[in-house]
């Protein structure tokens, strides 16, 4: 079994969120498995291309609309991500640093697309799956189909996996020029409400579409940014496969981002000296829980929530806990989050931007990490936080209701809580409060439970696998 991921991020060449953990870890633990995956991003200006080795396998040009462009395909020599990667360069239109945000996006990532199919036409063997990740990648299954310079590739599988659906990359009509050329009898494929939308084009197109957790796919078939209707025509070809974690990247035994190390015997030091140590940084007094809140400050994280839950706990539960936040994102909730800081003193503290070693470091020092999720397909930060022992509080929506059990319930070892408003996140900190000051045997035993769980990306993967056989031809 042979499977191209094609995708916008892969960690650690270049991420953003999830997506690029994912992209990361899938293939690494499918090419384990006994499957060839590999992988093929934009070649972005990135540390890592210029710090690795990489040969030239491709050599092209291409028309988008008006323009011309070489493009280049490099893959990386030694294999140092356990699966073959491949890095794809259009000079002038994806060598810029960053990977989304530029006023040109929808050229750019069509740009890509286009090479990508342009390149794969020119194998002398196909790959037996190609798999799309976002929308990013969601024209893909539509040009493969109709697509008049692909026709070698027709009958090529392709599936796609949302792991947002909130985002659907819509452009105009007006910029249909930019497209190969097609069977324009098909061009309802590609519309969606008046637009071309490569998300709503890849679920009618795809042969299977998957998603991050079954929860988010139940929820995607009555609520899906305004695909809900399509999903649910599409069901027979849907499948929703839980998200795992690189579980040697994340491993608080080896993690070379941490001050101290541990595992399921060492953890109460071991996370202790992590506090210790982050606290002295950003001024906490470390006898207190400490409440994390890692991630892009968007309104589906409910990040927008988070200066009222944290200024209305630090008012109820008054020198009874820290909170510290890390991420970047809608300027307001960052401005409002600086001024939560004014007032809350060495209580809060907040980091704006984006900090991956940073953010290895919250989790294995917190206590108890804190997701308040308007919208959750999968959530990796609560996995992330299992395996570091920290104690995730979450909203119960999507994959965080697939992966979070409450700790009222049977070996349960998280804190739940159903309404993404203010007092009802304020409640579950409560509970977590009293859960640390009352009962710290209890959260000792609850932290030794949830370290063990194993969310390896092994049981994916093997789902993954078969799914592919079902329409490998
Ligand atoms: N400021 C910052 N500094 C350092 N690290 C930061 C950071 N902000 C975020 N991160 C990291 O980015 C990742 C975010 O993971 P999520 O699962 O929350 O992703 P996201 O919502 O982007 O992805 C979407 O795709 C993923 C993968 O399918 C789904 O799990 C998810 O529900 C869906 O919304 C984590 O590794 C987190 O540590």
């Amino acid at each position: 079994m042979e499977v191209l991921h094609v995708s916008a991020e892969c960690y650690p060449v270049a991420k953003v969120g999830g997506l690029g953990d994912v992209v990361g870890a899938l293939p690494k633990y499918q090419y384990q498995a006994g499957c060839i995956a590999k992988v093929v991003i934009p070649a972005y200006k990135s540390r890592f291309f210029d710090t690795h080795e990489f040969d030239i396998v491709h050599q092209a040009g291409m028309w988008l609309g008006h323009q011309w462009f070489h493009f280049n395909v490099w893959k990386e020599k030694h294999n140092v991500l356990g699966f073959d990667l491949y890095l794809l360069d259009i000079p002038g239109l994806l060598d810029k640093e960053g990977v989304y945000g530029h006023y040109n996006d929808t050229e750019r990532f069509l740009g890509f697309q286009v090479a990508v199919l342009d390149w794969v036409n020119e194998w002398q063997h196909r790959p037996d799956v190609i798999h799309c990740h976002d929308h990013h990648t969601g024209l893909i299954p539509f040009l493969l189909s109709y697509g008049y310079k692909y026709g070698r590739l027709r009958e090529l599988p392709s599936v796609l996996t949302i792991h947002n659906a909130q985002y659907q990359g819509q452009f105009g009509w007006d910029r249909q020029y930019l497209l190969p050329s097609f069977d324009l009898w098909k061009s309802g494929m590609l519309d969606w409400n008046g637009a071309i939308n490569p998300l709503a084009a890849a679920i009618k197109c795809a042969w299977r579409v998957t998603t991050v957790s079954p929860s988010y796919m139940e929820e995607l078939f009555t609520s899906a940014n305004g695909l809900e209707g399509l999903l649910s025509h599409e069901r027979a070809k849907t499948a929703g496969i839980l998200n795992g974690i690189d579980s040697q990247v994340w491993d608080p035994a080896t993690d070379p981002m941490l001050p101290a190390h541990y595992d399921i015997n060492t953890f109460a030091a071991g996370k202790e000296a992590n506090k210790q140590h982050l606290c002295h940084e950003f001024g906490f007094d470390p006898a207190l829980p400490l409440v994390s809140f890692i991630g892009r400050l968007v309104g589906d994280k409910g990040a927008d929530l988070l200066p009222e839950i944290i200024g209305r706990s630090l008012y109820e539960l008054p020198g009874r806990v820290n909170f510290m936040v890390l991420g970047s994102g809608d300027p307001h909730v960052e401005w409002s989050l600086q001024q939560t800081r004014q007032f809350a003193g060495h209580r809060f503290n907040v980091q704006i931007g984006y900090n991956e070693a940073l953010a290895h470091r919250v989790y294995a020092a917190s206590d108890f990490l804190l997701m308040p999720s308007r919208v959750e397909p999968c959530g990796l930060n609560q996995l992330y936080a299992l395996r570091y022992g920290t104690v995730p509080i979450v909203r119960s929506i999507g994959g965080l209701k697939d992966t979070v059990t409450d700790i009222g319930d049977e070996n349960g070892f998280g804190i739940r809580f159903i309404h993404a408003v203010g007092w009802d996140a304020c409640r579950a900190i409560g509970r977590a409060v009293a859960l640390y000051e009352d009962q710290e045997l209890t959260l000792q035993d609850i932290r030794a439970y949830m370290m063990q769980l194993d969310h390896s990306w092994d049981a994916a993967a093997r789902d993954y696998l078969k799914l592919y056989q079902t329409i490998v031809i």
